[in-house]
C-alpha cells in the first residue's frame, strides 16, 4: 500500500476520496493529524499531512515518530515524502521536480529513532542509501508517462530551521554537495527504513536557496510556485499509483 506524505501546500488532496481517517494518538505521542485511508481513481492509498490539516505544526516539531509508525500501522508497505525545497544548484530554477538519490542531516535533536533502547532494543540500520531506488525509478517512469519533467538525482540537505539559512551557511552547503535544502527529509527517511517501509522523496523547487539566485525569493513568488507545482505533484503521484495498480 503506498502512503504519501504531504508537505507545505499539500495538506489535502481535492482528487482523493476519503473513506476512512486514523485516530492521532499512537504510542510515541500524537501524530501531525490522522492517517486517511483513502481512493483515488479506484486505487487506495494512504495519505498524511506532514503539518498537520490545517498547517499548523512548524518542521522541528513534527512528531515524525508517530507520523512514521501511524502510517506502518495503517499499512504502509512504501512511503512517498513530498517535500517543499530551495535549490542550491543555481540552476534548480523554482518550479523544478526531483527525485534526490541523497541526503546530509543537519538537524539536531529530534527524536530519530525507534531504536533508542526505550520503544525498542537499540540496533543500527543500513542507510548508506537512504531512497528505494525502484520508487526513485517509478516516479521517474510516472512523470515521463505524464509528460512532467522531473530532474533526476540530487543531494538534499536537511536543516533544524525553522529559520532560513545565511548565504555563507548556503555556500557551505553547496560545499558538501548539496544541491536542495529543506527542513523535512530527516528524520523521516530513516524512521521508514527503520519500519522497513521503502521511501522516496518527491522534491518541489520553490526557490533559489539563500544568495543563490540573483533576487531575494519573495512569499507571493514562493506561494504562487508551490500553487502551480502541487497540481503537478499530484498528477505525477496519481500516475504513479495508476502504474502500480
Ligand atoms: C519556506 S517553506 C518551508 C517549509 O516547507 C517545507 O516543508 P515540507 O518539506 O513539509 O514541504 C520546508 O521543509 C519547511 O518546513
Ligand atoms: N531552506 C530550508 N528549507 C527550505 C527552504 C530553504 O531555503 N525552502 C524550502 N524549504
Amino acid at each position: 500500500m503506498l502512503a504519501v506524505i504531504g508537505g507545505t501546500g499539500f495538506g489535502s488532496w481535492s482528487g482523493m476520496e476519503v473513506l476512512r481517517r486514523g485516530g492521532q494518538e499512537t504510542p510515541l505521542g500524537a501524530a501531525s493529524c490522522g492517517v486517511v485511508e483513502g481512493r483515488l481513481n479506484g486505487q487506495s492509498l494512504l495519505f498524511l499531512a506532514r503539518h498537520g490539516q490545517p498547517h499548523k505544526v512548524p518542521p522541528h516539531r513534527i512528531n515524525y515518530r508517530a507520523n512514521l509508525w501511524a502510517l506502518k500501522q495503517a499499512g504502509a508497505t512504501h512511503v512517498v515524502g513530498v517535500n517543499c525545497v530551495s535549490g542550491i544548484d543555481p540552476t534548480l530554477a523554482p518550479g523544478t521536480l526531483v527525485v534526490p538519490d541523497q541526503l546530509i542531516d543537519y538537524t539536531t535533536g529530534r527524536e530519530g529513532s525507534f531504536f533508542d533502547g526505550r520503544f525498542k532494543p537499540f540496533q543500527h540500520v543500513s542507510f548508506a542509501w537512504p531512497y528505494h531506488r525502484v520508487w526513485r525509478e517509478e516516479l521517474h517512469a510516472a512523470a515521463a508517462e505524464a509528460g512532467l519533467p522531473l530532474t533526476a538525482g540530487g543531494v538534499l540537505g536537511v536543516v533544524q530551521g525553522p529559520r532560513l539559512e545565511t548565504a555563507a551557511e548556503i555556500r557551505l552547503m553547496a560545499r558538501d554537495g548539496n544541491t536542495l535544502v529543506g527542513m523535512t527529509g530527516m528524520p523521516e527517511a530513516v524512521l521508514a527504513r527503520e519500519l522497513e517501509m521503502e521511501y522516496a522523496s518527491l522534491c518541489l523547487v520553490i526557490s533559489h536557496a539563500a544568495g543563490v539566485g540573483e533576487e531575494e525569493p519573495t512569499r507571493a513568488g514562493t506561494e504562487s510556485v508551490i500553487e502551480a507545482g502541487m497540481p503537478r505533484v499530484q498528477r505525477l503521484l496519481a500516475t504513479l499509483l495508476a502504474r502500480r495498480a
